[in-house]
């Protein structure tokens, strides 16, 4: 049974998932009708317990994991059949866990290559508006980015997904590996862009990180989205830790 949750703004959503199944093999779905709407400048944490499918779903979202049912919707406008490099064209950017940046090039390569998509004449101005939203990178354009700390590599990670100007970010992880205080700092990045209006889709095990800063937070389970509330309610629910355990049983299955 899944939830369906939509904003309690009247902001209209700009991504919008409905019935969602998608995996690896079509007989056995990983995502078994996922529905969730995001807005604009909204942070949605997706939570739940190792295996229960957090990361198919965001792949499959993004189109880089195959959809074998239900529909994702951008603006408005159907995008399920459009392969993942167009999405990104329509303004919907993944960052994957890992191997989301090259490490042999420099910070200002890296930048260089996401820009290649975008008309000449757009591509150094969004290269400037990253440096000026990440000026630990704008500072040294010409480090290899591979050294990088991790929450930087992260950062570069998230302004190469914000050069082609998305209007949904998605992230898988970003604070995986990452100390505390680089955790900090990656999230208060994350802040920073969704105050530009773009919406964010996390996932993330850092349960209490990623409630910090979501405005809302999901629970997968098996594949199903179990429970979706505020990130505050979810925050002050003494249940949190089972999140991870997989026996999260708050009001399940209620809008
Ligand atoms: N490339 C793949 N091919 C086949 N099955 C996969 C693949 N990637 C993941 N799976 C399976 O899909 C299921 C869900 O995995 P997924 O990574 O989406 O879960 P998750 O909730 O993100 O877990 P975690 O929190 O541990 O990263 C698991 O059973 C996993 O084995």
């Amino acid at each position: 049974m899944s939830v369906s949750q939509r904003p309690s703004s009247a902001t209209p959503p700009i991504l919008e998932v409905r019935g969602l199944v998608a995996g690896y093999e079509e007989s056995l779905p990983i995502v078994r009708g996922i529905d969730l709407d995001v807005s604009p400048g909204e942070i949605v944490a997706v939570l739940g317990p190792n295996g229960a499918g957090k990361s198919t779903f965001v792949k499959a979202v993004a189109g880089v994991v195959p959809t074998f049912g239900g529909r994702v919707s951008l603006r408005g406008r159907d995008v399920t059949a459009r392969p993942a490099h167009l999405r990104v064209s329509d303004g919907l950017a993944f960052v994957p866990q890992t191997e989301n940046i090259f490490a042999s090039l420099t910070i200002l390569e890296n930048l260089r290559l996401c820009a290649g998509i975008l008309p000449a004449a757009l591509r150094q101005p969004r290269i400037d508006a990253a440096f000026a939203m990440f000026p630990d990178l704008g500072s040294r354009p010409n480090l290899v980015a591979g050294a990088l700390s991790g929450g930087q590599r992260q950062m570069l990670a998230t302004a190469r997904a914000l050069i082609v100007d998305p209007a949904v970010l998605i992230l898988d992880e970003p604070s995986a590996g990452l100390s505390p205080k680089l955790v900090h700092d990656v999230f208060e990045t994350l802040e920073r862009v969704r105050e530009t209006g773009v919406a964010i889709l996390l996932v993330e095990q850092n349960v209490r990180a990623a409630l910090s800063i979501a405005d809302r937070g999901v629970v997968l389970a098996e594949g199903r989205l179990r429970h979706a509330a505020p990130a505050a309610e979810l925050r002050a629910d003494p249940n949190l830790g089972a999140l991870f355990l997989g026996s999260y049983d708050h009001a399940e299955a209620t809008p």
